[in-house]
């Protein structure tokens, strides 16, 4: 089957933001005015189509990132709506990983809020071009001039408004094109009524002027070609054609190195068809970005090509129960991807046949025979495929660059009321951390407990009400536990030895390795430096996973080990009594031996907090915090509206319930976001208390 419509006029884009800047909202209004549905679905009244969870309904937030298709002049655009919230950010992480381009959505009242960081943050580290979309131009207070500045500031981007609104507030009703210099008004409600014209409201004449200007000078900026003409026309020479503008902003959107801005009211139905034209025309086809990188099975670094004649390349970046059956959500980087055909799972050598393929649009599923280059899709019958595999042709593997997975960093333990419980339990626990790999299940070894870790208080409350709802688990939960970490601030040499040599078949496995504090974030690294065959050349993959597994509980108080290197330098084997499961005893012990003698210290993680409230209750939030060992980074006041925001680091472990304290201590007008920032070692006095709970005492 051809493809029906060309690469170049494919574009795979996100939606993100601060949590209720509109995404949701925005993403509705997109379907409606592309055509995919015919009534506009609101999230406070429940019905969004990209809100499809029980629980995003009823809260009115985006948890799952769900990726549909539609279409605007002649293109086709495949969307994914991510939350806003940080408990889910691996929804946005998994997003950026796989798309073109982003529409950056901002409140033209809160601006840019700590979210909006986090998010511009990870499309960064993808590189992945940008829009920002100034929303809520209707609301009280809403400044559009106010909120790109922030941007520029703030984020510290090269954002450049290629539109000026027309009307403030309620009175928001139209905007002027910078690149075309066309005003739009909008007349009716639904905003399929609009008023297009050359002529620029006399109210916005001089910001029209003034702005037009710096995009000029802007797009001029990052063209060479482009400076010449410019500078020419500064002398009287001829003028940039709109084409010429319109190709160089592209070009410049493309390779990160302009952030064109623009306005609108999703809610009020104004600017989103000028946003669909901005996608169009300033975010990157797949053919437009750079090819994709992987590693060979030789181990050198290959990429691949959006080219349908490719070999097959694809990354699976979502795993989901549907009542359709279980879905793997997939971006096919090259090759086409077939109905019926049985796959190649590089990440975990094995091979899996796909028996259907799904695009969705709206809450239909389409069924299609083939995903191609370029396209976003869901296979039906994959079982060992999960977030962060490649599949590709065998006889061409690569594996390609997978995600960031952040760790979790807080810990319930969960008790199955019944023994039918136990059973729905384990079912339920696997299918939920297959669909979320910041969603971890362990067993407490000392009380034989299963404990379920995530990102967040908010994200373990919706994974136990997805348990009781959709696998119908009762089950008691514990109160939320911090997820410590272990790690050492010394060098030292140690050795592991396992020999047993009476009677039969000894044992004999012997390593000295050398111990010593890693970069922060780089968990457990390994380094063979055996020159010489102390340690033959089998063994040493078994002696580095027995490290790896010692590492799993520290000495202190038994919490991982993170951010240490062993670098093997030594050992000794012996002809007959070798093995790998010697090597794996004596490397788990050389990290035992070890660890003792290198300065064990207990982490906790360190949220980052921002507090805003009315002003008169800054000082109480300040004390409060200080009261919870934070560390107070920074505080500014935003006159106009009388509201004081504070920045500060604070232990996770006095922040559970925050949420209710900040409101009560504030009536109600304070809000707060935190997220996980890093590891930080724990203080002596509250590191006793720690250990000897872990001990029982
Ligand atoms: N006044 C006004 N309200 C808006 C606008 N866009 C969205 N809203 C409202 O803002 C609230 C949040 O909108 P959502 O679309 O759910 O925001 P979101 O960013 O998807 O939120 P999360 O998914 O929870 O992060 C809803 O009550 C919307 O009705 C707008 O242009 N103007």
């Amino acid at each position: 089957m051809a493809r029906t419509i060309p690469l170049e006029r494919v574009r795979n884009i996100g939606i993100a933001a601060h949590i209720d800047a509109g995404k949701t909202t925005t993403t509705e209004r997109i379907l409606f005015y592309s055509g995919v549905v015919h009534k506009m679905g609101e999230v406070h009244e429940g019905t969004a189509v990209t809100d499809w969870m029980a629980q995003e309904r009823e809260r009115g937030i985006t948890i799952t990132a769900a990726a549909i298709s539609t279409s605007w002049l002649d293109h086709r655009i495949n969307i994914i709506d991510t939350p806003g919230h940080v408990d889910f950010t691996i929804e946005v992480e998994r997003s950026m990983r796989v798309l073109d381009g982003v529409i950056a959505v901002f409140c033209s009242v809160g601006g840019v809020q700590p979210q909006s960081e986090t998010v511009w943050r990870q499309a960064e580290r993808y590189q992945v071009p940008r829009i920002a979309f100034i929303n809520k131009m209707d609301r009280t207070g809403a400044d559009f001039f106010k909120v790109y500045g922030q941007i520029r500031d703030r984020l510290r981007a090269n954002a450049v408004p290629i539109q000026v609104p027309v009307g403030r507030e309620s009175d928001f009703h139209g905007l002027v094109d910078l690149v075309a210099m066309k005003t739009y008004l909008y007349t009716n409600d639904l905003g399929t009524d609009i008023q297009v014209s050359d002529e620029i409201p006399e109210e916005v004449q001089d910001l029209v002027a003034e702005y037009r200007e710096k995009l000029l000078e802007a797009v001029a900026e990052t063209d060479e070609a482009l400076m010449e003409k410019y500078l020419e026309q500064l002398e009287g020479g001829e003028a940039l054609t709109e084409e010429e503008i319109r190709h160089s902003l592209r070009q410049g959107t493309i390779k990160g190195l302009i952030v064109p801005v623009i306005c609108g009211s999703s809610f009020k139905n104004r600017g989103v068809q000028r946003l669909l034209d901005a996608v169009v025309d300033y975010l990157p086809a797949p053919t437009e970005v750079p090819p994709i990188k992987g590693v060979l099975p030789d181990g050198e670094e290959g990429v691949r090509y959006a080219d349908d004649d490719a070999p097959l390349s694809a990354l699976a970046f979502k795993v989901m129960a549907d009542p359709y059956g279980r879905l793997t959500f997939v971006r096919v980087y090259s090759g086409v991807l077939q109905k019926g055909s049985y796959i190649y799972n590089a990440t975990k050598n094995k091979k899996e046949r796909i028996s259907r393929l799904i695009v969705l649009k709206s809450d239909e599923r389409i069924e299609v025979e083939e995903l191609r280059a370029g396209d976003l899709g869901a296979a039906l019958g994959l079982k060992d495929t999960l977030t962060g595999d490649t599949i590709c042709d065998e006889a061409n593997s690569i594996i390609l660059e997978s995600l960031y997975i952040p760790e979790p960093v807080i810990s319930v333990a969960v008790e199955p009321k019944t023994k039918q419980d136990m059973e729905k339990l384990s079912k339920a626990l696997q299918s939920l951390s297959e669909e979320d790999p910041t969603f971890r299940v362990s067993i407490d070894s000392e009380t034989n407990q299963t404990v379920i870790a995530g990102m967040g208080e908010l994200h373990l409350e919706i994974l136990v009400d997805r348990m009781l709802r959709e696998f119908k688990v009762e089950a008691n939960i514990g109160a939320p536990q911090v997820a410590y970490r272990e790690t050492i601030r010394k060098s030292i040499r140690t050795e592991g030895k396992f020999i047993r040599q009476s009677g039969g078949k000894g044992q004999y496995g012997h390593v000295v390795i050398e111990l010593e504090p890693g970069e922060p974030g780089s968990g457990f690294e390994f380094v063979s430096k055996i020159v010489g065959g102390s340690v033959p050349k089998e063994y040493i993959n078994p002696a580095e996973q027995g490290m790896k597994e010692a590492c799993e509980s520290g000495v202190i108080a038994g919490y991982p080990l993170i951010d240490v290197k062993a670098t093997l330098v030594d050992g000794s084997y012996h002809e007959v009594d070798s093995s790998e499961m010697a090597f794996k005893i004596a490397g788990s012990m050389a990290i035992k031996n070890g660890v003792t003698k290198a300065s064990p210290v207990l982490l906790e993680p360190m949220m980052k907090v921002e507090v805003e409230v009315p002003e008169d209750f800054i000082g109480n939030v300040i004390g409060d915090l200080n009261s919870r060992r934070g560390q107070i980074e920074g505080q500014e006041t935003d006159q106009s509206q009388s509201i004081a925001k504070v920045v500060a680091k604070v232990p996770l472990a006095t922040m559970f319930g925050y949420a209710t304290d900040i409101r009560s201590k504030t009536q109600g007008r304070g809000v707060f976001s935190m997220e996980f920032s890093h590891y930080e070692e724990v203080p002596r006095s509250v590191a006793e208390t720690i250990i000897a709970k872990s001990k029982g005492n």
